[in-house]
């Protein structure tokens, strides 16, 4: 176990490169296992998500090579292991879209339920519904989904009943390979969606219409290799950088970034009196004298993202005035209210509601991370404190975010990492 000890209290200042985002990585090395040729993969992020996934898909059968600190080479098999080991599977949540390239090339997966942090509940009711309308026979045996279909797949048309981020990825990456059209209606239109399909794409895969409400697909009987495939960049690691910025009143450029992708977050960041200035591919994040309190409500994208939360959470806490926040997907992400009561934030919960009244300031304390945003949510927290912040728990936050230390390092802060028994 390690924890991030951070002593805050200076604005951010400089430069920091984003990462390719974990969510369109996790995804993208699961397609990969559909490919019959080599697939090159360039602005992978090295965190802890993804070398787990490549550790399953290791496990499946992959070779898998880093060309560098962010590409890689896999070649995926001919014949498969097609139930990963539950410990691996169990380490991370988008291990539950192997269910579906496994089980479009291979006709069988055995996958253990997802694992992955403890956010609510996340059923896979609607991945299983499209995949079985496609004709696959998949049953829950004992935590895990078993998947067979006789023959090939066939086209159908699938309606969502939400625009589930994952059910639209696996039966989107599963109808490339069946019989026939696909026609998958209300899903999730979230960039890394759109990354994916353009990746499949690249494959030779026949998917229009990501990134909209109905995507079409037209399956093909194999799919090739790609000699390089770029993953866009991380908008909720965007989104964490910029919303720090804001919080530490500082400035900051932010490089490698989609801005169309971190829209919401700017557009909410705005409200809230940052100057937020776009240039292709450079966000520039300005914080400095009365801030203004925002209301929040989460959202499937283009709405305010559920990702987003927790760093907005720590953000308005020192913001004067009430600020009130909903969480629409995840029921448990106000877990983190308490650790910044801790520091000294006056925040209450009522169910899917936060009410956020604004403090003149955080103070350092010994915390620790709930899940993966709620550890970001700490780092921002711990960046506006006076004095030093303990964060524990910090694999959940090594989960997402590539270089953390190194990047606000550069940025001025003054952090280090120390193991720690608990
Ligand atoms: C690896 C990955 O990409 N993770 C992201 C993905 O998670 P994930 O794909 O798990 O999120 P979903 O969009 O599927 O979940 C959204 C909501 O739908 C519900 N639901 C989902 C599937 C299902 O079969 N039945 C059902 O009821 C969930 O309980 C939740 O309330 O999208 C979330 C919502 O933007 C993000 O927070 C996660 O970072
Ligand atoms: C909830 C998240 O990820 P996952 O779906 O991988 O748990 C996240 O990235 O904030």
């Amino acid at each position: 176990m390690d924890k991030l000890i951070i002593n805050g209290g200076q604005p951010l200042q400089g430069k920091v490169r984003i990462s390719g985002a974990k969510n369109a990585a996790l995804a993208i090395l699961c397609a990969s296992l559909m490919a019959g040729d080599e697939v090159v993969l360039e602005n992978i992020p090295d965190i802890s998500d993804v070398r787990v996934m490549i550790d399953i898909i290791k496990y499946i059968g992959a070779e898998v090579n880093w060309l560098s600190n962010s590409s890689l080479s896999i070649i995926a098999p001919d014949v498969i292991v097609a139930d990963p080991p539950c410990a691996l599977v169990k380490k991370l949540r988008a291990s539950n879209l192997l269910l579906g390239p496994v089980l479009a090339r291979f006709g069988f997966a055995k996958v253990s339920l997802p694992g992955g942090c403890n956010i609510g509940v996340r059923p896979m009711d609607l991945h299983f519904k499209g995949l079985a309308g496609m004709g696959a026979q998949i049953r829950l045996e004992s935590g895990f989904a078993v998947g067979h279909i006789s023959d090939r797949l066939k086209g159908a048309r699938i309606y969502l009943d939400f625009p589930s981020v994952g059910a639209t990825e696996n039966i989107m990456m599963a109808a490339c390979l069946a019989e026939g059209q696909t026609v998958l209606e209300n899903v999730a239109k979230e960039p890394e969606i759109v990354d994916l399909a353009n990746f499949l794409n690249c494959l030779g895969a026949k998917v229009r219409g990501a990134g909209t409400d109905v995507i079409k697909v037209e399956g093909v009987p194999k799919l090739g290799g790609c000699v390089r495939y770029a993953v866009i960049p991380d908008r909720i690691e965007s989104g964490t950088f910029m919303v720090a910025a804001a919080a530490t009143r500082g400035r900051l450029v932010l490089e490698n970034v989609i801005p169309l992708h971190v829209e919401p977050i700017c557009a909410k960041l705005r409200e809230a009196g940052v100057q937020v200035d776009e240039d292709d591919d450079k966000l520039t994040v300005v914080a400095g004298g009365k801030l203004n309190p925002v209301d929040i409500k989460t959202m499937p994208y283009p709405g305010f993202p559920t990702d987003m939360q927790s760093q907005m959470m720590a953000f308005l806490s020192t913001v004067e005035g009430t600020s009130i926040i909903i969480e629409n997907i995840f029921e448990n992400r106000f877990q983190i209210a308490d650790e910044l009561i801790r520091m000294g934030a006056n925040i209450k919960v009522e169910g899917r509601m936060a009410v956020v009244e604004g403090v003149a300031g955080l103070y350092g304390t010994k915390v620790k991370a709930t899940d993966l945003r709620a550890g970001a949510a700490l780092v921002i927290a711990a960046l506006m404190a006076k004095g030093q912040t303990e964060i524990y728990n910090t694999h959940f936050i090594d989960r997402g975010y590539h270089m953390l230390e190194e990047k606000l390092t550069n940025l001025g802060v003054e952090i280090k990492r120390e193991h720690c028994l608990t």
